[in-house]
This record gives structure tokens, sequence and C-alpha cells, in this order.
């Protein structure tokens, strides 16, 4: 069995790869996993501890990372954030596509180390449409609303450093071209 992709779907905050992710796994053909993050976040309403990320403290973080046991981590407004490294091998041990959800740094840093990563960059239709959909969401404070956006500018500046940059103009839009550019690794993978 060969082994499967490694795909990291990085982009500001609030651009929608939660919401694109979702669109992507109900296509069951492209085999994907997702790899499910350490956290120092609270949890927000509606969010399940080891399904939306694993939340722990700054302690048993700082632990995980002494022990070598994270793929990559970075700070992000305040919190850790971090692949657990373990799980993500074994997914790709068994053939699956494994999407990686993460911010700028961590990305870099899997670049890194495993340079055939499959690197999809989502960018905002503006950066007004950034604003009105992360406020839309109603998830953060509104100092932290601010803290993401000025993030945003400077983290849309290393879309460059991806593969691939998709527009998020609707969600039907760009899950059916990040579909595309996986199947079209896969088949070179192949
Ligand atoms: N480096 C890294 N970033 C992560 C990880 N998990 C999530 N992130 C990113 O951290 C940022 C903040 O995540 P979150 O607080 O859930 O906000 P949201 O993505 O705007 O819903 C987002 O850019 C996530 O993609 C991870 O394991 N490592
Ligand atoms: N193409 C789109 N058009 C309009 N709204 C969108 C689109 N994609 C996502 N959204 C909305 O934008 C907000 C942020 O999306 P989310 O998936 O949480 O972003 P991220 O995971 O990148 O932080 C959500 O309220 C979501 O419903």
């Amino acid at each position: 069995m060969s082994k499967g992709l490694l795909i990291i779907l990085s982009g500001p905050s609030g651009v929608g790869k939660g919401t694109v992710r979702a669109k992507l796994f109900e296509d069951q053909t492209l085999n994907l996993a997702y790899s499910i993050s350490m956290t120092t976040r609270s949890a927000r309403p509606g969010e399940v501890d080891g399904r939306d990320y694993f939340f722990v403290d700054r302690d048993t973080f700082e632990k995980k990372v002494a022990e070598g046991g994270l793929l990559e981590h970075a700070e992000f407004v305040g919190n850790y954030y971090g692949t657990p490294k373990e799980h993500v091998e074994k997914l790709l041990n068994e053939g699956k596509n494994v999407l990686l959800e993460i911010e700028v740094q961590g990305a870099l840093q899997v670049m890194a180390k495993v340079p055939d990563a499959l690197t999809i960059f989502l960018v905002p239709p503006s950066m007004e449409e950034l604003e009105r959909r992360i406020r839309g969401r109603r998830t953060e404070a509104e100092d932290i609303v601010r803290q993401r956006l000025e993030k945003a500018e400077r983290e849309i500046k290393t879309k460059d450093n991806y593969k691939h940059v998709v527009v998020n103009n609707t969600i039907d839009q760009a899950a059916s071209e990040i579909a595309a550019i996986i199947r079209s690794a896969i088949k070179k993978q192949d």
C-alpha cells in the first residue's frame, strides 16, 4: 500500500478553511483524514475535545513539545497550536491523504521537513470580506478579532511559499478547486 499524501491547508483566520474543509470531507473519493491539532485555546461553544482539537493547558502542551511529540507548533494570538506527530504518521502509513489545517509559521516548519507536502493557501476575495467573515462568525472578542485581522495582512504576504493559492469566493468553488488540486497530486504520486 502506498503512503498517503500530506496536505497543508493554510490561510488567515476567518477565510473559511474549516468550512471548505468540511465540504472537501464530504467527498469520500479523496480519501482524506483530518489531523486533529492540540491547542491551549479554550473550546468555543459546540467544539468537542478530541474532534475539533485536543484542548490542553500550557504545561501539557510544553511537555508534548519537549518530548518531540509535535510535527510542528506555533503561537497564534496568545495560544499554542501544534500537530501531534504520531497520529499523522499512522494515517499516512495507512494510505490516507492527511489534511493539516494550520497557520503559516507551522506550515513553513512542515514544508522544511516534508518538501513533498501539497501546500495550499486560501485567500479571501478582499480584506473587507475577510473582516465580514471573521466578525460574522462571532466567536472572538473584539480585541482578538482586531489582532487576528492585523496578523492576516502579514500572513497573506507569505502566500508565495505555497504550491497553490486558491481564492475562497464561494464554498463550492473553493472546495472544487482544491479537490482538483488534490486529485492531480494523487495522480502524480502513483
Ligand atoms: N501551526 C499550527 N496552527 C494551527 C494548528 N491548528 C490550528 N491552527 C491554526 O491556528 C489558527 C487559529 O485557529 P483557531 O483559534 O481555531 O481559529 P480559526 O481557524 O479562525 O477558527 C488558524 O490559522 C488555524 O489554522 C496546528 O496544529 N498548528
Ligand atoms: N465562501 C464563503 N462565503 C461566505 N462566507 C463564508 C465562506 N467560507 C466561509 N464563510 C464563513 O466565514 C466564517 C469563517 O469561516 P471558517 O471556516 O470558520 O474560517 P477559518 O477556519 O479559516 O477561520 C464562517 O462564518 C463561515 O460560515
